[in-house]
């Protein structure tokens, strides 16, 4: 039987492109533009089961988090846990074989409440750890242990990933369907580079507490609280303190990045460890007078100018982006000097590109001849320094066969310009064109025969250059239609 509409929230977030300041974002002192894609996740959450938590109380069926795992007696309490638990599916249909069970764990000593994967399979660390933060938040604030049972499914846009031989096919048979079967495994499909992870969180956490806490209507005031968990949770789960650019274009939108001071979340701990949940609950209703939110999103929400749109190109590579934001933070801390130079001129000139971006924004009319030429400068001055930066780090932010692209699509008719977005290197390009069919057509006609002829500075390479179907989006988290996942729910 299927259930009841009010037993299931779905909600989607976009995928992001940090179209400059990658690296500068880093640090509170720069900023980063940032624009949300037409490119979502989406998350539905359906109730199972609400309330039939049978024998012992929930006091006595906590779990003892700090127990070592070879320990026989805690095992029992364990499984004696596991025959009384709620239990959450958590299935990605698109994929091979993408189905993770977990069981729920209440903590004890204010440990908070622990998604435990119960069945085989690799782990989902972005997953489990939004299932874990959203629900030690909810059963927080809502007072209750109970969750129920849940089946939570996973969509994403087809953009998300380099296409298989399966989600070809699959678009030609099927062209009018949003979602496409990939045929491989989640781990065998090569990412774009697109955000899917904060993507999934912010849309996975939110998801959750809407279902159990909120009403769908509360989502644009509970905004903030719901940013703060995501970011708290993808951090925990990437293991390390990003510039949160993806979550926050995930939650708000496009808009003017400045990050979170990193201190906010440094101490949270583990789920599990005691005094977890109030740790988390302070974070995410920002109630820690030591450590006050000071992330800035302005403008958020906003749009590309009239006339103008972005388009990305997948090169099918993908890049190592820890150990070049490593190397690159690396060379800063030792060339202070002239990193600070390279710095502060890099802002200037993405700040300047914001403003003007913005300007055509709010007066259409300014563009008169629908050309763009300051827009297409400022674009050109931002890869002459990231550029510098590339020689400078001797990281490939932009390596040669990337400048080598590059030039060649931005000399195209239409093509404003472009850069190598977020971290660089390998990963997809972004480029502003005029908003014009045509412009794309002679996009794909050069990318048809497009082949690098240059030697990569940094020994790199490049695959098939193919023009992603992704947009620019521009909305934060929302609320979805359910009509929409006919035949995937
Ligand atoms: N459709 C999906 N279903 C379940 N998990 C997913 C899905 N898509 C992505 N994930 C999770 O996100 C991980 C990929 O996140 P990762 O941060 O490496 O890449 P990204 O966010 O797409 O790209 P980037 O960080 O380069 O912008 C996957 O390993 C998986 O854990
Ligand atoms: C290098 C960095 O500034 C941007 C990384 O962007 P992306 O994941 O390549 O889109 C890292 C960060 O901001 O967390």
């Amino acid at each position: 039987m299927s259930p009841q509409p009010s037993s299931i929230t779905a909600l989607s977030a976009p995928g992001k492109v940090l179209l400059t300041g990658g690296y500068l974002v880093l640090d509170r002192a720069y900023t980063g533009t940032v624009f949300a894609l037409d490119a979502r996740i989406h998350v539905v959450v359906q109730q199972k089961r609400r309330g039939h938590r049978r024998g012992p109380s929930t006091a006595s069926a906590d779990v003892r988090s700090t127990a070592p795992s070879g320990d026989a007696h805690d095992n029992k309490a364990e499984d004696e846990v596991v025959e009384e638990q709620d239990t959450i599916v958590v299935v990605s249909p698109q994929f091979k074989d993408a189905i993770w069970e977990y069981g729920v764990q209440r903590c004890e000593n204010g440990g908070g409440v622990k998604a435990v994967q119960k069945s085989k399979g690799p782990r989902n660390p972005f997953v489990e750890t939004s299932l874990s933060y959203a629900l030690t938040y909810i059963s927080y604030v809502a007072d209750s242990k109970d969750f129920g049972s849940l089946t939570v499914t996973i969509l994403a846009d087809n953009d998300y990933y380099s296409e298989t031989a399966t989600s070809k096919d699959w678009s030609i048979k099927a062209p009018s369907e949003r979602f496409v079967h990939f045929g491989v495994p989640l781990l065998e499909a090569h990412k774009t580079g697109l955000g899917s992870s904060a993507a999934l969180v912010t849309a996975l956490v939110s998801a959750l507490v809407i279902h159990r806490t909120m009403q769908a209507s509360d989502l644009a005031v509970g905004r903030d609280k719901l940013h703060n968990l995501a970011q708290a949770a993808h951090c925990a789960a990437q293991g390390k303190v990003g510039s949160g650019f993806d979550v926050a274009a995930a939650v708000y939108g496009s808009c003017l990045y400045k990050r979170f001071s990193p201190a906010i979340l440094e101490s949270i701990g583990d789920v599990g460890s005691s005094g977890f949940d109030e740790r988390l609950f302070a974070i995410v209703e920002d109630v820690d007078p030591k450590h006050p939110w000071d992330t800035e999103c302005v403008d958020f929400g906003m749009q590309l100018p009239r006339g103008m749109q972005m388009v990305l190109c997948d090169v099918e590579c993908g890049s190592q982006t820890p150990s070049m934001v490593k190397k690159v933070l690396e060379w800063r801390k030792n060339n202070r000097q002239e990193a600070d130079i390279l710095w502060g001129t890099l802002q200037n000139n993405n700040e300047r590109l914001r403003q003007e971006l913005k300007r055509l924004a709010q007066h259409p009319d300014a563009n008169a001849d629908n050309e763009f030429t300051e827009v297409g400068a400022l674009l050109q001055r931002t890869r002459h320094l990231i550029r510098a930066m590339t020689r400078q780090t001797e990281v490939p932010i932009e390596p040669r066969v990337q400048t080598e692209l590059l030039d060649s699509l931005t000399e195209i008719d239409g093509v404003i310009g472009g850069v190598v977005p977020g971290a660089g290197g390998y990963d997809a390009i972004v480029l502003l064109i005029r908003d014009d069919p045509s412009v794309v057509t002679r996009l794909n006609e050069r990318l048809v025969t497009y082949e690098s002829a240059v030697e990569d500075d940094f020994g790199g390479k490049i695959g098939k250059v193919r023009l992603l179907g992704v947009r620019h989006g521009s909305d934060g988290v929302m609320n979805e239609e359910l009509k929409q996942y006919a035949g995937w729910v």
